[in-house]
Parts: structure tokens; sequence; C-alpha cells
């Protein structure tokens, strides 16, 4: 598992641009290396921002948007559209910009579909599966990029502290009572994120910089789901210096003037 590497940028803006330009390069080189990749979108504000700013840049068109998995780490469990659905934001910020492959971005449905949270879940973990190599050696193919957002309460995906959800070993699990409305989420479990190959966590503001100081501190990972965002070979905490504000000195690299 790899330890957290802390790059602080100036503002929530020029973080969203810095960790969109990241994450062209990113998706570029897994596509160079093996001509598809597989990418984790987070909702949250700066998840959004930073798929906004991905449509802004005319160096988008350096990814192959076909060759593209897109997978979501958590959805709320609300009907197709909903303006709170993770995916919409998505949809609306990038996806619809962008010439992605319909059959290649996984949604997580909702209850819309017929189905409970739990099959939904069920039904995710099953398109996980079918989508893994023998390479991956597990239920789930090794995503390239998984991106999170991290809440105050240390949240991340729709892992909130102390929630059962946290102990579970399938790679998706449907949540209810989520503190942070709507209750009813499906979300990738622990296991599943540290599976990726990379993992960003993305944050900005004060009031997120409690929790970054928790996440970067060896919490334990039920009490600070943030603590147990690590990649197998990279682990980014992407930061703006309000949400950096409490990590001890030395810990974060300044990358903005
Ligand atoms: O509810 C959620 O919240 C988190 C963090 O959101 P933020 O707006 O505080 O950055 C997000 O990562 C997660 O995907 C989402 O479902």
């Amino acid at each position: 598992m790899s330890v957290p590497s802390v790059l602080v940028h100036r503002d929530a803006d020029l973080l969203a641009k810095a960790v969109a330009a990241r994450l062209i390069t990113g998706l570029v080189d897994a596509q160079v290396a093996k001509g598809s990749a597989h990418l984790v979108l987070t909702g949250g504000g700066m998840g959004v921002a930073t798929l906004a700013e991905v449509a802004a840049t005319p160096a988008r068109d350096a990814v192959e948007w076909p060759r593209l998995d897109i997978w979501w780490g958590d959805e709320r469990f609300l009907p197709a559209g909903d303006p709170e659905r993770n995916e919409t934001g998505a949809r609306e910020a990038l996806l619809d910009h962008v010439d992605v492959n319909p059959a290649r971005v996984h949604s997580v449905l909702g209850p819309d579909s017929g189905m409970t949270a739990e099959e939904s879940a069920d039904r995710y973990a099953d398109e996980l599966r079918a989508m893994s190599r023998n390479e991956d050696h597990g239920p789930v193919p090794s995503f390239d990029i998984l991106l999170l957002g991290l809440g105050p309460d240390g949240h991340v995906a729709s892992l909130f502290p102390g929630m059962p959800a946290l102990y579970d070993e399938r790679p998706v699990v449907a949540v209810h009572g989520a503190p942070k409305p709507p209750p009813t989420r499906i979300s990738m479990t622990q296991p599943t994120i540290r599976s990726a190959r990379e993992v960003w966590v993305i944050a900005a503001g004060e009031e997120k910089a409690g929790a970054v100081r928790l996440a970067l501190q060896e919490s334990g990972p039920v009490q600070v789901p943030g603590a147990g965002a690590r990649g197998r070979l990279r682990t980014l905490f992407l930061l703006d210096r309000a949400a950096a504000s409490k990590i001890p000195p030395g810990l974060g690299r300044p990358a903005s003037p």
C-alpha cells in the first residue's frame, strides 16, 4: 500500500484546474500503456469542479474517451437524472461533452430500476466482476485512477465513520442511514478502493482541514474512512491551502505559488 503524497495548491479553483491537468495526463499514460483505462469518479464539490475543468481544456482531446471505462465510487440511491445523483453532476460537467462509449459508462442503478439498494449494489458488483481480468487478481478491474472527495466528517465515497459498510468485504454495498442526505446510497468498500492502482483524494476548504489531518495521520479507517483511502501504487492528497491548514508542517508540498 502506498504512502500518501500531499500536494497543496493555492485555492479551490487552481486545485480543480491542476487535478484536471493531472487526470488528463494520467489517463493518456494509462491508455498508451494498456490501450484502455478504468477511471472511478467521485461526486461532491471538488469532484464535479475537476470534471468541469477537464471539459474546459482543449487538452481533453488527448484522452481517447471511447476507450475509457467510467465507474462511480459511490452513488446516491435516487432515480436516473435526479440532480443529487453523482452521475448527473458528472454527465453535466463532462460526460455529455466528450465522446464516451455509453456501454463503458457504468452507472449505478437507482430505485427507478425497480431494484432495492441491495439488488443495485449486487448488480454493480457483478458488472465490476465481469470486467475483471485474470491479471487483476480480484473481483474488480484494476482501476487506473480512483478519485475521492473527503467529507468534513472524514467520509470517502459513501463510507461514513463507524458504519457497517466499513467492515464489509464485498466489493460494493448498500448503505442505509447515511448522515448526509440522501440516507440510502451505494458504495464501493475499502477493499475495492484499496485495490486501485492510484487513489487521489481531493479536498478544498477550511471545513475539510480536520478530516485531512486525521486521514493523513494513520487514524483507524473505521473512525476516519479517509485514512483507509490508499492506492496500491500511489496515493495523492490534492488539497488547497485551506484544506491543508492543519496538517503537520513538512508533510504537504506546495505545488502552486
Ligand atoms: O456525498 C458525497 O460526499 C462526498 C464529499 O463531497 P463534498 O461536496 O464535501 O466534497 C463525495 O466524495 C461523495 O462522492 C458523495 O456521494
